[in-house]
């Protein structure tokens, strides 16, 4: 059907006019409502993290009860899509970003090293990666004002303050924990689908003049922490069973504690709109490092996970130009302007810009994330 068919059922959390937000699951065109389907306030939050938090036996459970629901005819309490407004779907704890792609770590390393080998040489050893601002985590729709901060282009002597001139998106894969774990306890890549719940579309905008004056040597900072935008619905692990593949063929072999006996990679479809052009069309499935591994890595040091963390893959692109997933990259830094249908050419975001982020696997549809540049404040 529309990609929100049985095979589906994606997780949410909307409000109808008047009603408080809680948690829906989104059925073609429509919502179910499952505090009152189901009947059990856990529902009734106005967050997936109370249900994220009961774990995966409980997460198989309700999904059987809906499909049983939506396909048997029982009573369910359905709601138009159009007639609700769509909230952030969960309370973000810790937010991490990964660098997963091989081909956006070398072109990026092109770019803002040219003096040296492209990829660092811990990148084959582990998922690199950051850790970014949960607060300014935003749900899809969110205005995204134009950030202000330090420049310096080259050839200039001194950096000065101001809106940034090259604001960028980067297309990511996010995956959401549900279950917890100790502190002092990693979690071994076997143990993924214990912890996460589901996955969804992350745009993590990025301000590539600001991230290159301020970035050495601690990494991303402001360039990345103004907002990152998330897509409203939390396609569960359970719906993507057939989209899973291996990564490419990693050499040299991991360490032991990133090798995975099941597979998870992706076979996700992604795809990059400028104001209603696509652009780009990045797979996911050349991604090098896989979610299991990024969480066995993240955890590798005894670091807990809490219910509502969220990690994301980093910048999804593909070996050919049509599928880089930045327009740093698919302008090459600005020298190679994209043309756009009306004549126009674009190098990096314009004020009243909007992008969006579209995903699926087959008909399992990921929806999508979107945003509009708005003005800098002054
Ligand atoms: O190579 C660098 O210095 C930085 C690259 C990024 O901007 C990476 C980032 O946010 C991670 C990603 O999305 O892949
Ligand atoms: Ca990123
Ligand atoms: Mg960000």
């Amino acid at each position: 059907m529309t990609g929100f068919g049985l095979n589906n059922l994606p997780y949410g959390v909307f409000s109808t006019p008047g009603g408080a937000p809680r948690v829906g699951v989104r059925f073609g065109d429509q919502v179910l409502d499952l505090a009152a389907t189901l009947d059990d306030s856990t529902f009734a939050a106005p967050s997936l993290n109370p249900f994220m938090a009961q774990g995966r036996a409980r997460w198989t459970e309700v999904r059987e009860q809906i499909t049983g629901i939506l396909s048997g005819g029982r009573r369910a309490v359905l709601h138009p899509l159009a007639d609700v407004r769509l909230h952030m779907p969960f309370e973000v704890a810790d937010y991490v970003d990964f660098y997963a792609s091989e081909e956006h770590a070398t072109n990026l390393g092109r770019m803002f090293r040219p003096d040296s080998a492209p990829l660092l040489p811990n990148w084959k050893h582990l998922p690199v990666g950051y850790h970014g601002r949960s607060g300014t985590v935003v749900p899809s729709g969110t205005g995204i004002v134009r950030p202000t901060g330090q420049r310096k282009p080259p050839g200039q002597e001194s950096p000065d303050f101001g809106p940034s001139r090259r604001l960028d998106v980067e297309v990511e894969v996010g995956f959401v924990v549900g279950t917890p774990s100790a502190l002092g306890e990693p979690v071994p890549t076997g143990a993924f689908a214990d912890h996460v719940f589901g996955v969804c579309l992350v745009n993590d905008w990025s301000a590539r003049d600001i991230q290159a004056w301020e970035y050495v040597p601690l990494g991303p900072f402001l360039g990345k922490s103004f907002a990152t935008s998330l897509s409203p619905w939390i396609v569960p692990l359970d719906a993507l069973a057939e989209a899973r593949v291996r990564t490419p063929t990693q050499d040299p072999r991991p360490l032991p504690y990133l090798v995975e006996d099941d597979p998870w990679g992706l076979d996700l479809s992604l795809a990059l709109a400028l104001n209603g052009t696509t652009v780009s069309r990045p797979p996911y499935a050349s991604m090098y490092w896989s979610p299991a591994q990024m969480l066995a890595h993240l955890t590798a040091n005894g670091a807990s996970l809490r219910t509502g963390d969220l990690y994301a893959s980093g910048t999804v692109s593909g070996p050919s130009p049509d599928q880089r997933g930045s327009f740093i990259e698919l302008t090459w830094s600005g020298q190679e302007p994209l043309k756009l249908p009306d004549g126009s050419t674009r190098t990096f975001l314009e004020d009243g810009d909007e992008v969006t982020i579209s995903g699926s696997w087959g008909d399992v549809s990921l929806g999508e994330v979107t945003g509009r540049i708005l003005p800098a404040r002054r």
